[in-house]
């Protein structure tokens, strides 16, 4: 795939793609988390490259949102959903999920959603969910007791590339071997020219060490297992939770993480803990044992009297005998009572096996007092058990490091699966909280409709409690005018149209009991303007409506008091064209409006009027039915008020009714 062919990407950012392990497959899956970890590529940016690789895939070149505020709701849809999501990447992955035109871009969401909604977004599943994050390699692993060696240059660098861990060393001979081997614990020499050579140290001949990177370098995989624990262990979770089949065996999974410590080194083995802890006690477990032999003997010694005869202490004093050979003909004995108990001490603390021959040997026959350790015995002691826990340690790397390799595919399908899963539950949740369905697209339907049929809708965007969200009926087919009340809910409804339109044309439920609409081109929402504009502002908008009436193709317009541009009069006027130009062109357009019965005597058209009405005031409150009702032109407050009270019998009754008559001339 030629990273430059994705819209957005150019020479730059494919070189920065380039730099993943698999961009193709980031970009064809729209893995936005993965996209972002290319250098300098932000999130944001990620799912904007994910999306322009998808709408690629979909020849789906036209851009569906054209205004700001149809722009403000597709956020407010995105953030509705995204708060759903457990994950930071299920929360970027749901950014991919835009308003299409295409219909296959439609269908492939609709079919992945009618399976999602299904999933039950149980809370222990998102509890596990939470732990679950995308895999990392740690970068800056470094293995200081093993080398590389190679004679050829090529190799060298190539060696260089496969194990950034090791230090790679350029030899010409066995002799060189040798002497890496003097500051090495292992040298893996990887030409085919040394096997066979008699080569001295821990030097292994590995000509084929590039297709055993796991046998070379075992703590790659070891510390990629020991930082991923937690991620892991979540996502083992969530699919014991969630009874998603796994790609790999669980238990097994567990069991190799046990065997593994924080920093990537081997865990709960008996016999490495027993040799680690005999070297940490090494010096201690000596002076103890010393400790042990000098406290017996003095007991000893201060117990005993001792008889000289005179011709032993001439002998004593004038051969300079020392007191050792009194202290073995007196208290021989005694001495090796010290001694074994000494040996014994040792052998206790240090708690290994065959290392008896050399323990035995700290301390020496020869009775002396104080009894002290031979430094060569304690210094022999340390390398072996040095060398055995190594050994011991090497092994068990290895076996453990040929286990996870085994795992390391399946693991990165199970924390793919579990973050997979996050966004489908995000999508489940947001289905089920605001009661959605699924709509039904005019080119699915047998019969025929354009424009939109919402049957009890209700806003997720309301400033109202979701619970308390009133219904909405509305349909519109060609252009309409909607009236109604002030604060009955028209901008509401408007924003109720554009909501339910953009989530149906992401693929998305809707939230409402039934839709039907057509498969719009674009969405333009014209907001409500605070106040007169300026000639300039007045202009510009005005242009803007001179492009849209030109444009070709199914579009759906949803315009708010777009009267409050300028002076009533001629904004009566100016709507009653452009309605009449957007009716020529078949585009649905909805237009809120307090001058609706203005608007439709300017007209040329036969304009729909609906309106949202009260239903009465109580207590000074309005009483409205939110659903537009069609073809009446809702009659405003103020008529409202004073009907009331012309209906209120007081002095001023007639005066009231006077002002009625006005409003229904
Ligand atoms: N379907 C509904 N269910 C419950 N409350 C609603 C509904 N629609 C609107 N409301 C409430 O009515 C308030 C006013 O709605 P909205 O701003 O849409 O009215 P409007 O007719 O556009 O007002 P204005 O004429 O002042 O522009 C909303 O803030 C909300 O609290």
């Amino acid at each position: 795939m030629d990273l430059e062919t994705v819209p957005g990407v150019g020479a730059t950012t494919a070189e920065q793609l380039a730099q993943l392990d698999d961009p193709e497959r980031a970009l064809r899956e729209g893995d936005v988390a993965a996209i972002a970890r290319a250098p300098q590529i932000s999130d944001g940016r990620a799912a904007r490259i994910a999306r322009g690789a998808i709408r690629q895939r979909h020849d789906d070149h036209d851009e569906f949102l054209q205004t700001d505020r149809a722009r403000e709701l597709y956020q407010s849809v995105l953030g509705l959903l995204q708060e759903r999501a457990v994950t930071n990447y299920a929360q970027k992955h749901l950014e991919t999920l835009y308003p299409s035109t295409t219909r296959s871009r439609i269908d492939e969401v609709r079919s992945f959603v009618t399976e999602a909604v299904e999933r039950e977004p149980a809370p222990e599943i998102l509890d596990a969910l939470a732990g679950v994050s995308p895999l990392e390699s740690p970068s800056n692993l470094r293995v200081r007791e093993r080398c590389l060696a190679t004679s050829d240059a090529e190799t060298y660098a190539q060696a260089e590339q496969t194990f950034p861990e090791l230090s790679i060393e350029l030899v010409e001979d066995a002799r060189d071997l040798s002497e890496l081997a003097r500051g090495y614990s292992t040298v893996i020499a990887v030409d085919e020219a040394f096997a066979g050579l008699d080569l001295t140290g821990d030097v292994r001949v590995l000509p084929d060490a590039f297709d055993r990177i796991e046998e070379v370098v075992p703590e790659r995989l070891l510390t990629f297992f020991a930082s991923n624990r937690e991620r892991l262990l979540a996502a083992a979770t969530v699919h014991e939770k969630a009874a998603i089949e796994p790609p790999c065996d669980l238990d097994a999974l567990r069991d190799c993480l046990e065997r593994l410590t924080d920093e990537g080194t081997i865990a709960g083995d008996d016999e490495l803990v027993q040799l680690q802890r005999a070297l940490d006690d090494l010096d201690t477990a000596v002076s103890s044992a010393e400790r042990v032999a000098n406290d017996h003997l003095r007991e000893a010694i201060q117990e005993q009297n001792v008889t000289i005869e005179g011709a032993d202490l001439l002998s004593l004093v004038e051969q300079g005998a020392r007191v050792d050979s009194l202290l073995e003909r007196e208290l021989a004995d005694e001495f090796t009572a010290a001694i074994e108990a000494a040996r014994s001490e040792l052998l206790d603390i240090l708690a290994v096996d065959d290392y008896d021959a050399i323990a035995e040997r700290v301390f020496a026959d020869d009775p002396t007092f104080p009894v002290e350790r031979r430094e060569e015995p304690v210094g022999r002691l340390q390398t072996e058990l040095t060398a055995a826990r190594d050994r011991r340690a090497r092994r068990l790397k290895a076996d453990l490091a040929s286990d996870l390799a085994d795992l390391r595919e399946p693991v990165e399908r199970l924390v793919s699966a579990a973050l997979e899963l996050d966004v489908e539950l995000a999508l489940s949740r947001f289905a089920r909280d605001f009661d959605c369905t699924m709509p039904v697209f005019e080119d699915d339907a047998d019969e025929v409709c354009s424009g939109f049929t919402i049957a009890g809708g209700r806003s997720t965007l309301l400033d109202v409690p979701f619970e308390a969200v009133e219904p909405v009926d509305y349909a519109v087919e060609g252009v309409a005018l909607l009236s109604g009340v002030n604060s009955g809910g028209k901008t509401s409804t408007i924003d109720l149209v554009g909501l339910v339109v953009i989530l149906a044309q992401m693929g998305l439920p809707v939230p409402a009991e039934h839709v039907r609409l057509e498969r719009f081109d674009a969405l333009y929402y014209q907001e409500k303007n605070q106040g007169t504009l300026d000639a300039g502002a007045f202009e510009t908008t005005l242009r803007s409506f001179g492009n849209l009436v030109h444009g070709a193709g199914n579009r759906l317009v949803l315009v708010d008091e777009l009267e409050s541009i300028t002076e009533p009069g001629a904004s009566a006027k100016i709507i009653a064209g452009i309605l009449g130009a957007l009716d020529e062109q078949g585009t649905t357009s909805v237009f809120v409006s307090h001058l609706a019965g203005e608007i439709r005597a300017a007209a040329d058209i036969d304009v729909q009027i609906d309106g949202i009405e009260a239903v009465g005031l109580v207590d000074g409150e309005l009483q409205v039915n939110r659903s537009p009702v069609k073809g009446r032109l809702a009659r405003s407050t103020p008529e409202l008020i004073v009907e009331k009270l012309a209906q209120e019998s007081s002095a001023e009754g007639r005066f009231y009714d006077q002002l009625l008559a006005k409003f229904e001339e």
